[in-house]
């Protein structure tokens, strides 16, 4: 995965403010007291762009954003320094729920529609990312799909931007993702349940995640990585395959873990290093990235903490 161009594009069609609400013992058809509330900017590829930036390589945002809530993501990308190529599309950009409940550490997501995207809007950011792929040698194409888009949209950019000559990274799920996974994107990182639902069929161990992993590598995507949780993830590639387990961490929110892994494995893959070397340094960003809440990436110190404390074990052949 050594693209010839540095740059780094992240593409995210349905982006989100997170509006966090912590509320100990929360428990749904109940009334709940909400002790404290954030209001980050967020989206998978939103999150990717600000734990990507700050790093060696420019980092540039596209997707859509609604005009009235654009300041939000606007400050985020002053402060991390990411270039904003995002279109505007008339109204907020939706409002997502994060209920964590640190008790329990469970966190519920109420995840909304948001924005519909006209079709001259489409078009234009179609003409925004082939003249980004001029300058820009990997493209993650992250998130949900919003109704106006079709469901193989990330499919066809796939196939428009490999063709170009770029890396390209999908993180999504249902039918998006099978769709994209037909294209062969260079690398895809579902959680264990997105690749349930995608090879249908439960999976309900480690050993199952990483048949279904295999099956996805086999089937011609270069770097399949699963995530489990707390349980780690499971990355496979021509390299070999690796489950790596994170240590026990202080959790604010684990909200945008995944969109951190994404950021790990790209950022470590990108500078060439190897597929344990990948999984360990992964795992450790995005452990570290639980005690804040909203896309803050960990301080290196705390990265350089954790990376020796992520237990590796190469998968058997399975
Ligand atoms: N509670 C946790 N403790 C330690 N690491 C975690 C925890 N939750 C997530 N992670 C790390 O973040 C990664 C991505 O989290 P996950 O929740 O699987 O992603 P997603 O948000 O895409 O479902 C995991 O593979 C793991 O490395
Ligand atoms: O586009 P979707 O699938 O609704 O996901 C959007 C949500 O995912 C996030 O990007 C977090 O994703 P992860 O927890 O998977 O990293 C949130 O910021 C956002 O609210």
């Amino acid at each position: 995965m050594r693209p010839r161009k540095p740059g780094v594009v992240t593409v995210t069609l349905n982006a989100a403010i997170d509006q966090t609400l912590e509320c100990p013992g929360f428990t749904a058809g109940a009334v709940n007291r909400v002790v404290a509330e954030t209001r980050t900017p967020g989206g998978k590829g939103i999150n990717v762009a600000a734990f990507l930036a700050g790093g060696t390589r420019p980092v540039t945002a596209a997707g859509f954003l609604g005009e009235d809530s654009a300041p939000l993501f606007e400050a985020l990308f002053r402060e991390r320094g990411i270039q904003d190529r995002c279109l505007r599309l008339p109204g907020s950009s939706r409002v997502n729920i994060k209920v964590v409940d640190r008790t329990s550490g469970a966190v519920t997501d109420l995840n909304l529609p948001g924005l519909r995207v006209p079709e001259e809007a489409l078009d234009a950011l179609m003409k925004t990312l082939d003249a980004l792929a001029e300058e820009n040698g990997c493209f993650v194409l992250s998130g949900s799909v919003p109704a106006g888009v079709p469901a193989n949209i990330y499919a066809t950019l796939t196939e428009r931007l490999r063709a170009k000559g770029a890396v390209v990274a999908v993180d999504t799920s249902g039918e998006p993702l099978r769709h994209a996974v037909a294209a062969k994107p260079d690398f895809v990182k579902p959680n264990a349940h997105e690749l349930s639902e995608l090879v249908a069929r439960p999976l309900t161990n480690a050993g199952e995640v990483a048949r279904a992993a295999r099956e996805l590598h086999a089937g011609g995507i270069g770097l399949v990585v699963v995530s489990m949780g707390a349980d780690g993830a499971l990355f496979v590639s021509d390299d070999g395959a690796w489950r790596a387990l994170p240590p026990p961490v202080e959790v604010a929110s684990t909200v945008g873990a995944g969109d951190a892994l994404v950021a790990g494995v790209l950022a470590a893959r990108l500078d060439g290093h190897g597929l344990e070397t990948c999984a360990r340094r992964s795992t450790a960003f995005a452990a570290g990235k639980l005690a804040k809440v909203g896309p803050v990436p960990p301080a290196p110190e705390r990265v350089a903490e954790l990376l020796c404390a992520v237990r590796m074990h190469p998968l058997g052949q399975g």
